[in-house]
């Protein structure tokens, strides 16, 4: 039995509970959709700014290299919690391009920290950038979503 996140250690003051099921419905099952499971458990918010962010939980089933999540999980993480990012915003999309850069690897049965902004938005193309942090200054891993708006 894994020990449980511990959420609150990581979860700021100005963070305000964010209902995606509410938003999108509740098909985000493959990363977020099982908060009591062994592979990843997700809290949304909002921050100050309003920005979507995101507290995850990466289970031991999301081992790649030993002892550390595989960069799949990494990017499944990061590909709901940008792609949330737009709709949060207002803009509904599917991602059609995700481009990360692996910085440093993830300790399994931590707590990590998405932050999120959407950077631009052109036409049907919204750009939103992501860092998934241990909250403080180790950077695992940062992307580019260019999402497409499909409504
Ligand atoms: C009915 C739905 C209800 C949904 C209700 C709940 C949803 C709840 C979501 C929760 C939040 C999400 C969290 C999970 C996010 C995922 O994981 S989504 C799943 C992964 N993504 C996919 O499977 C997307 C598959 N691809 C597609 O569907 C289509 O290729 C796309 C992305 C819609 C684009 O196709 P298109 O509509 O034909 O667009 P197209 O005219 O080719 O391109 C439009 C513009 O975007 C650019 N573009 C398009 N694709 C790309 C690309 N890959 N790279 C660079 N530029 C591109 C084009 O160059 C063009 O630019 P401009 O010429 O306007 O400057």
């Amino acid at each position: 039995m894994a020990p449980l996140p511990d959420f609150e250690a990581l979860r700021k003051t100005d963070w305000t509970p964010f209902d995606a099921p509410s938003l999108v419905g509740k098909s985000l099952r493959f990363v977020s959709g099982d908060p009591q499971g062994k592979r990843f458990r997700l809290r949304y918010f909002r921050d100050g700014k309003n920005d979507l962010v995101a507290l995850a939980w990466f289970g031991e089933e999301t081992e790649g290299p030993p002892g550390h999540a595989h960069g799949g999980s990494m990017a499944a993480v990061l590909d709901e919690v940008l792609g949330l990012a737009a709709w949060a915003a207002g803009h509904p999309i599917v991602v059609g391009n995700l481009n990360i850069h692996f910085r440093k690897l993830l300790p399994l049965e931590s707590v990590a920290q998405v932050d999120t902004e959407v950077v631009s938005v052109k036409g049907r193309k919204v750009l939103v950038r992501g860092r998934l942090t241990d909250g403080k200054e180790g950077l695992y891993a940062e992307a580019d979503c260019l999402c497409i708006r499909i409504l």
